[in-house]
């Protein structure tokens, strides 16, 4: 179902478990920084709210969507964690260098995940205009990071239980 129909952001129907026991890095892009702020704030929101401690939440700042990927990979390579959150705001300019970089960035952040056997989540508005991102960014629509932060707990414990 579309975000326009709904506030994806209420988990009250589903049970998410606890994060406590789990080490997470977030690696977020600073082109659209306000956007990516919020998306930000969101997952720790997330993360913190379901258990997980601060200390096992590691930040990597990259310039755009575009090096998500290659921010993930060295976040993996790096050190035993149980999930990668990816955050990031690409919005439509005049170009088609908008469906190059959502193309690259949706594809590769998978193979990272595959490549690593460890779940990597796509929290990456990729939109229209920028009203379309604040309202996914803790606006009307809720918060994607704070999505992409649940969906992160999931993974991670489905990883540790499998
Ligand atoms: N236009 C947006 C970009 N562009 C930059 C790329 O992500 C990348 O940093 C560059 O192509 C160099 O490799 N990035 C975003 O995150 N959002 C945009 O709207
Ligand atoms: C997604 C982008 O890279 C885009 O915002 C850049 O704008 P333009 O396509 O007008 O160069």
């Amino acid at each position: 179902m579309s975000s326009s129909l709904k506030n994806l952001s209420d988990f009250s129907h589903i049970q998410v478990g606890s994060a406590a026991e789990l080490k997470f890095a977030i690696v977020v892009s600073q082109w659209n920084a306000k956007i990516t702020g919020a998306l930000l704030n969101g997952a720790y929101k997330g993360l913190l709210d379901h258990g997980a401690k601060e200390e096992n939440i590691e930040l990597i700042e990259v310039p755009g969507s575009y090096e998500l990927i290659a921010g993930s990979d060295i976040a993996l390579r790096n050190q035993e964690l149980d999930a990668v959150i990816a955050l990031g705001c690409v919005i439509q300019g005049e170009t088609r260098h908008f469906d190059f970089i959502c193309q690259a960035v949706g594809t590769e952040l998978a193979q990272v995940g595959l490549k690593h056997s460890k779940p990597v989540i796509f929290g990456v508005l990729t939109t229209d205009n920028l009203q379309q991102a604040i309202d996914r960014a803790g606006g009307k629509h809720g918060n994607k990071g704070e999505e992409a932060a649940i969906t992160a707990i999931q993974m991670g414990l489905i990883h540790k239980t499998h």
